[in-house]
């Protein structure tokens, strides 16, 4: 039989969900399939018991009967409740583990491989993945033990009333799981397909919402919903194409099923007429073979449901092994005390490329000392980001020594090292929440007061105390709205709080009104002062009041010195200043 190779790890991880409420979820399965399998049993015999007080006129046995089943079905009905509710909540709180699990994973997955990641596909591993892992504990385990148990007993007690009949039920049900197996790897294929759109789509409907004021501004709603419809028919197709192998093997399955009972009440009516075997006998024996075929029946199109629902696995459990940020440093710790006298960064020597082909950076040289502020320029991809990168450890460098507070970085965790960087990107992330929480990201654990502070010194203060609500107004999708100025100074307001010697600059590009680039341009000021700061420069004044200035071309340093210096070599830095300074 063509089986597919059952991959270890999937199941492995599937354990590992169901693993700390284990007991509480098999107990739940187990009772529930023994109190379902057991009901079956009794209506068989009653049944049999019934058609024999018929023949027989022994009217004692058809109350005995109604008894029995009175009893055991109250009693089942509590059963049920019972391991029902048992199995259900291990499965929910499985389920919420994992999903907690997973973004806390996917929150250490380290940068190159986020960087290959979209947000969308990560949304639909979290989401429609693991919706998809749920139904192996709540649908296809259960239905497995309940086939199981309930087939294995049937095919016990047909035995011991006929074994020569059940030996042709258990022939017959044989057939029907090579069947099945035969459908497996199709059903295996289609639910690696299927899962992998159900990503893509999700990608695309990311794309929709957060692109959506580009697709207004280029009028690309037609290509977005057609590029949109394209993968929604795709999983549409790959959907039909599985109800279609699944009808197939539906109807293979039925037939060999009546087949089966075809027989019995041939053989069996022959056995009467023979008077092999009793009337009530046969027709327990026919209750018992539905319980056989059920088993066999399910085993197949369970064990192929599965594959489909550990393919949702295969693509959780790809997500829990990407590289994570190193965690195992040698326990470096940062001196960072007073005034240093050494420079608080030195790079010597550091090359960098992200994919091990292409270096974006080469041979890049350079110290920063306290008080100082060096400042990178240069062309579009010329590898300023890059840089900033390096210094955050977002990742390593391939090549040279990069040190900050006379500590190669490599020795240090990325916690220890960004406790004294504060970076203040072009675009900060601001979190749904109050702007007095958004203001504390700087430095948890900090007082009102302080986050005040920080605010006034970022030239915030202000524009937030005219909010209605001021400090608690809440921000981020679907709240206030800031201006792209007010986010930069409550962005400011964060570095300013947090503190850190090391301060990361990334200038913003975007053309703000007078009033807005002076107050910014002051909490700049006030922010560089007692402080080591690396900044991307766009502007003149920036660069002007720099230490050091150099200039990026192609990931190299192409020139390097004070403002003056540079101008005076002419240059690529002067040609620069010429076309007014948009780098
Ligand atoms: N995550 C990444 N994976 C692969 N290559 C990247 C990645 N990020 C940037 N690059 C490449 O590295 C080079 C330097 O990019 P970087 O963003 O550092 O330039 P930049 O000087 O900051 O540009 P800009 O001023 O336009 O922001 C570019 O060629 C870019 O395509």
């Amino acid at each position: 039989m063509p089986l597919p190779k059952w991959n270890n790890s999937e199941l492995k991880v599937a354990y590992q969900c169901i693993k700390p409420n284990f007991i509480l979820y098999i107990t739940g399965v187990i009772g529930n399939s023994i109190t379902e399998a057991s009901i079956f049993a009794t209506i068989a015999f009653v049944f049999r018991d019934m058609l024999n007080a018929g023949a027989n006129r022994d009217y004692s046995l058809l109350q005995r009967g109604i008894w029995i089943i009175s009893i055991e079905a109250v009693i089942a009905c509590i059963l049920l409740v019972v391991f029902g509710y048992m199995f259900n909540v291990s499965v929910k709180k499985a389920m919420a583990n994992l999903r907690i699990r997973i973004v806390d994973r996917t929150l250490d997955i380290s940068m190159d491989s986020i960087d290959k990641l979209h947000s969308g596909d990560l949304i639909s591993r979290i989401n429609t993945d693991i919706q998809t892992v749920e139904t192996i504990f709540t649908n296809q385990i259960p239905r497995l033990i309940y086939a199981i148990i309930y087939g294995v007993s049937s095919a016990i007690l047909m035995i011991l009333l006929n074994w020569q009949i059940a030996l042709v039920v258990i022939a017959l049900g044989a057939a029907l799981i090579t069947v099945n197996g035969l459908f497996m790897r199709s059903f295996r294929k289609a639910g690696d397909q299927i899962q992998s759109c159900h990503g893509e789509l999700n990608t695309a409907l990311v794309d929709v919402l957060d692109g959506n004021e580009t697709v207004k501004l280029f009028s690309m709603e037609t290509i977005m919903i057609r590029k949109y419809g394209e993968i929604k028919n795709n999983l549409l197709d790959l959907t039909v194409k599985r109800g279609q192998i699944q009808g197939i093997l539906d109807s293979i399955n039925f037939l060999l099923s009546s087949l089966n009972y075809v027989g019995i009440l041939v053989v069996g009516s022959y056995l009467v007429s023979r008077k092999f075997i009793n009337l009530g006998d046969i027709g327990a024996i026919v209750q018992f073979a539905m319980g056989l075929t059920f088993m066999f029946q399910q085993l197949g199109s369970l064990l192929t449901q599965l594959q489909g629902s550990l393919s949702g696995m295969k693509r959780v459990r790809e997500l829990e092994e990407l590289p994570v940020e190193p965690s195992d440093y040698p326990g470096g710790k940062l001196l960072v005390s007073g005034i240093p006298d050494e420079p608080v960064i030195k790079c010597a020597d550091v090359s960098f490329a992200y994919d091990n082909d292409k270096e974006v950076l080469s041979h890049i040289s350079f110290q920063a000392g306290y008080n100082e502020t060096i400042a990178f320029v240069g062309g579009s991809g010329s590898g300023k980001s890059t840089l900033m990168k390096l210094l955050l450890k977002f990742y390593l460098p391939t090549k040279g020594t990069l040190s900050v507070f006379n500590t190669s970085i490599k020795e240090v965790s990325p916690e220890v090292l960004r406790e004294q960087i504060a970076y203040v990107s072009q675009e900060a992330y601001l979190f749904q929440g109050t702007l007095e929480e958004n203001i504390r990201m700087g430095r948890r654990g900090a007082t009102f007061d302080e986050v005040a502070a920080a605010a006034q010194r970022a030239n915030a203060d202000e524009f937030i105390r005219d909010l209605s609500d001021g400090y608690q107004t809440r921000i981020g999708e679907g709240g206030f709205q800031l201006s792209g100025g007010q986010i930069q100074r409550v962005a400011l307001a964060r570095a300013f709080l947090s503190n850190a010697g090391i301060v990361l600059l990334d200038e913003a590009t975007s053309a703000l009104d007078n009033t807005s680039e002076r107050m910014i341009q002051k909490a700049v000021d006030s922010l560089r002062e007692e402080r080591t700061v690396i900044v991307i420069a766009h502007k003149l004044s920036t660069v002007r009041n720099a230490t050091k200035i150099y200039v990026l071309n192609n990931g190299h340093i192409q020139e390097e010195g004070s403002h003056e210096e540079l101008l005076s070599a002419r240059g690529m830095y002067w040609r620069m200043v010429e076309r007014n300074f948009t780098a």
